[in-house]
């Protein structure tokens, strides 16, 4: 469920009199997502997402996601910006909370992608990141490479907890990524950071949607294939590679960008980054939420795993 904070019709109502939207016709909390809370709301008018921002997002960083959003939005790719009230005003708060009303996008996000959606997949990334080139804003990494070891110590010796060895086993791999990591050799872009297939809405193999861009940052462009390659191109457990997937996935954002020798050389280094980036997040989630929570925790030993397909000289450490 992601439905951390409630919102009553009557504060819904109250809220949405501030915009040219209509009258509330209902809402709904969305159970998909972990992140925010998320409601689906009519009105007389039409469909609308609600967002509000719960504590993994920095209320700080909203205008540059809205930013983003809007840039992208003005050139065409298919991204939902927020909707400004009647002032000009994007960003508002609800509850207590940051909040966004947000343009609804339709599609849905598949749980195994065809080849040919990861295509189109891949195809949108590049025309993201092609329309981002002019984006003038900045954002650090709030995951990047020098949060990986910090976080892992914070996770500390209870990794253990999840698997035996695995505090030994991620640290190595940790030290062996951050030591190869081919920062001053690429380019640094704005990137999505987090375009796992439940971020991306299709409509049969068209993609319809790019949504959830509260990690996007600056940081390396192929970097962020090499998230999306990681996070589409392997079965839930992270123990089976589809290469189909994944080559599907690299040739639809190669139309764009083909990718240079130096870019296919570190690419092993970068999706390494990307199991490494995952597997701490989760194991970081698993060990603090509790397990009875509402919320569903992901398995950072599928990110684990995943090691194994992209730096074998890894995988006798991990499992
Ligand atoms: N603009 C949108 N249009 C349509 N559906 C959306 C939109 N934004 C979010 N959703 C729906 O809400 C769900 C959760 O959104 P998401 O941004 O991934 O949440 P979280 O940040 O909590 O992970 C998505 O899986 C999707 O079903
Ligand atoms: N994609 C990440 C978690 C971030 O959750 P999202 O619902 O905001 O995409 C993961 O799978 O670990």
């Amino acid at each position: 469920m992601a439905v951390y904070t409630p919102v009553s019709a009557e504060v819904l109502a109250e809220f949405l009199a501030r915009y040219d939207v209509g009258e509330l016709v209902s809402a709904k909390g969305i159970a998909e997502g972990v992140e925010n809370t998320n409601y689906l709301v009519d009105t007389t008018t039409g469909r609308f997402i609600l967002t509000l921002y719960e504590k993994r997002v920095d209320g700080g960083d909203l205008p540059y996601f809205m930013a983003l959003l809007d840039h992208l939005a003005a050139r065409g790719n298919p991204v939902p910006p927020a909707i400004k009230d009647r002032s000009g005003t994007a960003i508002q708060t609800l509850e207590g909370r940051p909040a966004c009303l947000i343009k609804f996008l339709s599609g849905v996000s598949v749980s195994h992608p065809t080849s040919a959606q990861a295509r189109a997949a891949g195809v949108a990334m590049a025309d993201m990141h092609a329309a981002l080139a002019d984006f003038p804003e900045t954002r650090a990494n709030s995951m990047g490479v020098e949060t990986w070891s910090p976080l892992f110590e914070r996770c500390g010796r209870s990794l253990d907890t999840i698997a035996p060895g695995l505090y030994d086993d991620l640290g190595f791999a940790i030290d062996r990524v951050v030591g190869a990591w081919p920062q001053a050799m690429l380019d640094t872009v704005t990137i999505h950071a987090d375009l796992f297939p439940d971020n991306v809405l299709m409509r049969g193999d068209a993609v319809s949607g790019l949504i959830d861009f509260y990690f996007a940052c600056t940081d390396l462009r192929v970097y962020d294939l090499a998230i999306m390659h990681s996070a589409w191109a392997f079965d839930a457990t992270g123990a089976h590679y589809d290469a189909a997937i994944g080559d599907a996935l690299t040739a639809g954002y190669e139309q764009r960008f083909p990718l240079s020798s130096v870019e296919q050389a570190a690419f092993p280094t970068l999706a390494s980054g990307a199991c490494v980036r995952f597997a701490l997040s989760r194991a970081w989630d698993w060990l603090n939420t509790p397990a009875d929570a509402l919320v569903t925790r992901k398995d950072p030993l599928a990110y684990v795993r995943r090691l194994s397909h992209y730096a074998p000289e890894l995988a006798k450490r991990t499992r």
